[in-house]
């Protein structure tokens, strides 16, 4: 493509893992892009919302240099492009009306051109108004005869931008984007493009990061949809890729098309909740370099599945299980937690709680003397646990991988500074009965990148039998909990769908029972403030998606 008269043109998707504030670091992996781009022989590079920062910078956004940081990476940039693609790259931006959300065309030397994201998102995890200006509706970039509709992401799922840019003449829209996984959230994307398309005429391009960002997972899944909805090209999920997308222009219509483009397949949602269990845990570990990461591994299926998750992400080397026995362990237990570790490859160590929870009873015996032991008792058993694995942490440098699912963080059901102990929680936002579904997912496939074994993961009677915390003489979770089917189907009503108790009891559930997780819900909020982050992967995860008041009576 090199005039205004040329019919095709190929263009790039970058789909990059940039990293939050390293901008030097970003700027070299869109500068390797950029090359190679150039030997691929593409016109035009696109990279994701905020490229050149990471998404989502916020507050780093309020420093100033940090702000002038990032003009100096997009200046180096620019250079970069004498003789070489055209590159389109997001970072925010100084104007006149305040700091903006800005993509940036550098061609031929320069910035040639600036636009600002119009819609800043102000719900469920995103907060740009805090820090950032809106734009005004942006024009068209014209270049090299083309006309770029750009708009950044938000802007992409309301029609009035893409209306503008088609009003002043846009050829394309181009999306970057920082958006994101949700379960089935590819398909609400999907189907906001097509709505774009089919409004406007136009074929769209949509690049999204990939990588994980604290409690944020980008699965990637960059797309183009032409002008006659179909859809002409996506990228893999879950990992970084160029997809190269190449273009014709209509002789008759005057419109633009790809017409040669990979088009990569959809996943299962089991897969999804793994591979974003996965990524989050690959991206939080090794973002914050950490050599490995350590937890205790009881034979039950929640820690089983960390740790899978774990070793799929790192490596069989940089995971490190523990069994801690008490004198509640049973034999399947320990049989179950040394086979999961032998499928694994992990190192594998013992050590037994009982000489401390006899040391605390001793300690504690004369304050405690005369009552009944109880929750305090098994809640020793579980803290136990957890300097262990601190100290394990400290002395090594693993960081502790926490392991309650999201029923348990929902009613409640952990002990703090105890199991709940942890710098970041794989399974914080999977309810229980996905964690059964997952397991026999994984059991039977190994998803693409995946660095643990090809076979199962965990013995079958890891899934199968009932569930329990063996606190205390055969100990169940049913006995305090309903049912984890008519419990997660009751948490789900609370929290995705924000019903009401009287709304779930005409759905048919028990009065009594969505009373006390209502209940439970409310009271553990204190808990799930104080716990680790953890990946993202329902509409609701606990964290920015709710935020609710810990002093609470409302009822
Ligand atoms: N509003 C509030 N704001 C700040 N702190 C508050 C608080 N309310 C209580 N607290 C504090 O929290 C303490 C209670 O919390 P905590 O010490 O954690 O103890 P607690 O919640 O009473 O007990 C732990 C629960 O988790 C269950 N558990 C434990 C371990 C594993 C599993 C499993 O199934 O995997 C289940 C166990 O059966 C029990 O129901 C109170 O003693 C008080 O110090
Ligand atoms: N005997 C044990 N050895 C090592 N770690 C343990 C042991 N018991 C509990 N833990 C740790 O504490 C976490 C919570 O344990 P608990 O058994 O109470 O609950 P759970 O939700 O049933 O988890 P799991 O399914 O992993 O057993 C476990 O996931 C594990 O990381
Ligand atoms: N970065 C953004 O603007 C994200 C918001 C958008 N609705 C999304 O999740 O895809």
């Amino acid at each position: 493509m090199t005039d205004a008269a040329a019919a095709r043109l190929s263009v790039l998707l970058a789909q990059m893992n940039p990293t939050v504030g390293d901008i030097a670091g970003n700027v070299e992996l869109i500068r390797r892009t950029l090359d190679r781009a150039q030997a691929a022989g593409a016109d035009l590079v696109v990279t994701p919302e905020l490229s050149i920062c990471g998404y989502p910078p916020e507050d780093l956004v309020y420093r100033r240099a940090f702000l002038e940081e990032v003009e100096r990476g997009v200046e180096a940039l620019a250079e970069e492009t004498i003789g070489r693609p055209a590159i389109l790259i997001g970072a925010p931006w100084r104007m006149e009306l305040g700091v903006v959300n800005a993509v940036l065309l550098l061609a031929d030397g320069g910035v040639q051109a600036v636009r600002a994201k119009c819609h800043l998102p102000n719900y469920g995890v995103f907060d740009e108004q805090r820090v950032f200006v809106p734009g005004p509706l942006p024009e068209p970039i014209t270049w090299k005869g083309l006309r770029l509709g750009v708009l950044v992401c938000e802007d992409m799922w309301y029609p009035d931008v893409a209306g503008h840019l088609r009003a002043t003449g846009a050829d394309m829209l181009i999306v970057p984007n920082g958006s994101p996984f949700e379960v089935d959230k590819h398909e609400v994307r999907l189907n906001h493009a097509v709505a774009r398309v089919s409004e406007t005429g136009l074929p769209l391009v949509y690049v999204n990061q990939v990588g994980g960002q604290d409690e944020l997972v980008f699965d990637g899944g960059s797309f183009v949809v032409n002008a006659d909805y179909a859809l002409a090209a996506r990228a893999a999920r879950w990992a970084e890729d160029d997809l190269l997308t190449q273009w014709t222009k209509s002789a008759r219509f005057g419109t633009w098309n790809v017409d040669s483009a990979r088009i990569e397949p959809q996943l299962d949602r089991c897969e999804e909740i793994y591979n974003a269990m996965v990524l989050g845990t690959r991206d939080y570990v090794g973002k914050n370099g950490f050599p490995g990461v350590i937890l205790g591994l009881s034979g039950g299926i929640d820690s089983a599945l960390a740790a899978a998750v774990a070793v799929d992400a790192l490596g069989p080397e940089k995971v490190r299980c523990v069994m801690m026995p008490s004198p509640y362990t049973s034999t399947h237990s320990l049989e179950d937690a040394g086979a999961i570790a032998q499928a694994l490859g992990v190192r594998y160590d013992t050590v037994g709680i009982g000489p401390a929870m006899e040391a605390f009873d001793a300690m504690l015996g004369g304050l405690f003397g005369g009552t009944a032991p109880g929750i305090t008792e098994e809640n020793i058993q579980s803290r136990t646990r957890g300097v262990i694995l601190m100290a394990l942490s400290n002395k090594f440098g693993p960081m502790v991988l926490s392991t309650g699912n999201k029923s348990e963080m929902s009613v409640g059901y952990a002990t703090l500074y105890g199991d709940m102990n942890g710098g970041y929680n794989p399974l914080k936002d999977v309810y229980k009965t996905d964690v059964f579904a997952v397991c026999r997912w994984r059991n039977a496939h190994k998803p693409a990148g995946a660095l643990g074994p090809d076979g199962p993961v965990m013995p079958d009677r890891v899934i199968t039998k009932p569930p329990s915390a063996e606190l205390r003489e055969d100990q169940k979770d049913e006995d305090s909990l309903p049912p984890y089917d008519v419990l997660d189907a009751i948490l789900r009503g609370l929290n995705e769908d924000q019903k009401g108790v009287r709304e779930l009891v005409a759905d048919g559930y028990d009065a009594e029972v969505v009373e006390k997780v209502w209940t439970l819900l409310n009271r553990a909020e204190y808990k799930r403030r104080q716990a680790p982050p953890g990946v993202k992967i329902t509409r609701l995860a606990f964290g920015r998606d709710r935020r609710y008041p810990i002093t609470n009576r409302y009822k």
